[in-house]
């Protein structure tokens, strides 16, 4: 009789280093430190388009020609508007719940109120994506507001996506350097490859559920601090600190702790997170718009610190929190933000998973009991 020996089965934690698909939709390259949109570098994207054509590019792999944009723009800004039940939703939720528990329970009404829910055809959930596309600012605008005691400000057809955010959520348009650093931040977060969120929606996607129930799935995701969560978290670690004197002791006892020092560290960037430069250079425009040195002395203080005791970088969540900090959002508002430009990068995995689907199922290795019987 033989013995036969079963190798034990590799396992991969978190996934770290699995190729689980193809994407054509983003290239995440940490060698090169660079990621492209659809093959374009997300620097270029950043530097030349609006947040429209980033999303059209996303959904259809081409950016919009002029006339295609004008459809698109006309598409987008007759949808601006919440439902009556959307707004009395986010009305009967608590202040005390977190803005992301709000953005998720809306993206629910708004899939509920869809007679099309279950039509899961790429034109039908394109028209789901521009939607929620449109809808998402007047969501996270109308939150920030109702717990400032403010009244809901209606859309403007005359902006843009960027221009018109701002302006529902501080009932005016702020001066272009300002809204120049929104649009760079939405272009930033757009699309990421299968990081957490939307590997989620890809496998809420991969049982043939709609694409609301992907999408409020990949917000839950996109919630926690070590993804999405994060740029909240690096506001908190800021106000924590209080001033750039004090950051380098803070980091060491931090550390002595063993905290993760929010905003830094990435699962595929070691040396570097490629957008981070482009971001930066927005938060300079800030600081010098808002005249905030000191701000910018501690983001320089504790970045330094980190690099040189853990030689760990930042990642995008670190200029984005002080950035969207001086743009005056409350800080519990700024992953609902990150929310509402991802949702791009979302529902193009969607739909991508649909065109070749296969159901989302790994396997793990029992380390339970050995089989035992009741009595
Ligand atoms: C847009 C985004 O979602 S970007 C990510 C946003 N998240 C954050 O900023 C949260 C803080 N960062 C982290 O927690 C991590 O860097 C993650 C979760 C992003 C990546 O984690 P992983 O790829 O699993 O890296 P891993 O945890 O293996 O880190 C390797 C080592 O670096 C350390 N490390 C990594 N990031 C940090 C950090 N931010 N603070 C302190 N130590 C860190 C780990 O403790 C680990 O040390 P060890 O080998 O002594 O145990
Ligand atoms: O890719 C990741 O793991 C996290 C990230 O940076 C993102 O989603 O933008």
């Amino acid at each position: 009789m033989t013995t036969q020996t079963q190798a034990a089965p590799e396992i991969r934690k978190g996934l770290a280093g699995v190729v689980v698909d193809t994407t054509a939709i983003s290239k995440v390259n940490p060698e090169t430190n660079s990621l492209l949109y659809r093959g374009y570098p997300v620097q270029e994207l950043a530097a030349g388009c609006s947040f429209e054509e980033v999303a059209y590019l996303l959904w259809h792999g081409e950016l919009p020609t002029e006339v295609e944009l004008a459809a698109f723009q006309r598409d987008e800004r007759a949808q601006r508007e919440l439902a009556g039940n959307v707004r009395a939703t986010i009305d009967s939720l608590p202040k005390s719940a977190h803005p992301m528990d709000v953005v998720r329970t809306a993206v629910s009404v708004i899939g509920a109120n869809d007679p099309a829910t279950a039509d899961s055809s790429r034109s039908s959930n394109l028209a789901k994506s521009v939607r929620l596309f449109a809808q998402l600012p007047a969501v996270v605008a109308y939150d920030q507001r109702r717990r400032r005691g403010q009244e809901l400000v209606p859309a403007r057809e005359d902006l843009d996506y960027a221009e018109n955010f701002l302006w529902m959520t501080f009932g005016e348009v702020p001066a272009p350097v300002v809204v120049d650093a929104f649009r760079v931040s939405l272009i930033l977060y757009a699309e990421h490859s299968f990081n957490a969120s939307t590997f989620t929606a890809r496998v809420i996607t991969s049982t043939l559920a709609d694409l609301y129930s992907a999408v409020v799935g990949a917000i839950g995701a996109l919630k926690g601090p070590l993804h999405g969560g994060a740029n909240e978290a690096v506001m908190h670690v800021f106000d924590e600190i209080g001033s750039a004197d004090k950051a380098e002791a803070w980091l060491e006892q931090a550390l002595a702790e063993k905290r993760k020092i929010m905003g830094f560290g990435h699962r595929v960037y070691k040396n570097g997170d490629s957008r981070v430069p482009s971001m930066k250079a927005a938060l300079d425009t800030l600081v010098a718009h808002y005249d905030r040195p000191d701000l910018a002395a501690l983001y320089d203080n504790l970045e330094h610190a980190m690099v040189s005791r853990k030689n760990i970088q930042p990642n995008l969540d670190y200029p984005s929190g002080p950035a969207y900090h001086l743009m005056g959002f409350d800080t519990e508002i700024f992953t609902p933000l990150f929310v509402a430009s991802r949702v791009t990068g979302w529902t193009a995995h969607i739909m991508e998973q649909l065109e070749a689907n296969a159901l989302i199922r790994p396997l793990s290795a029992y380390n339970g009991p050995d089989e035992r019987h009741l009595a």
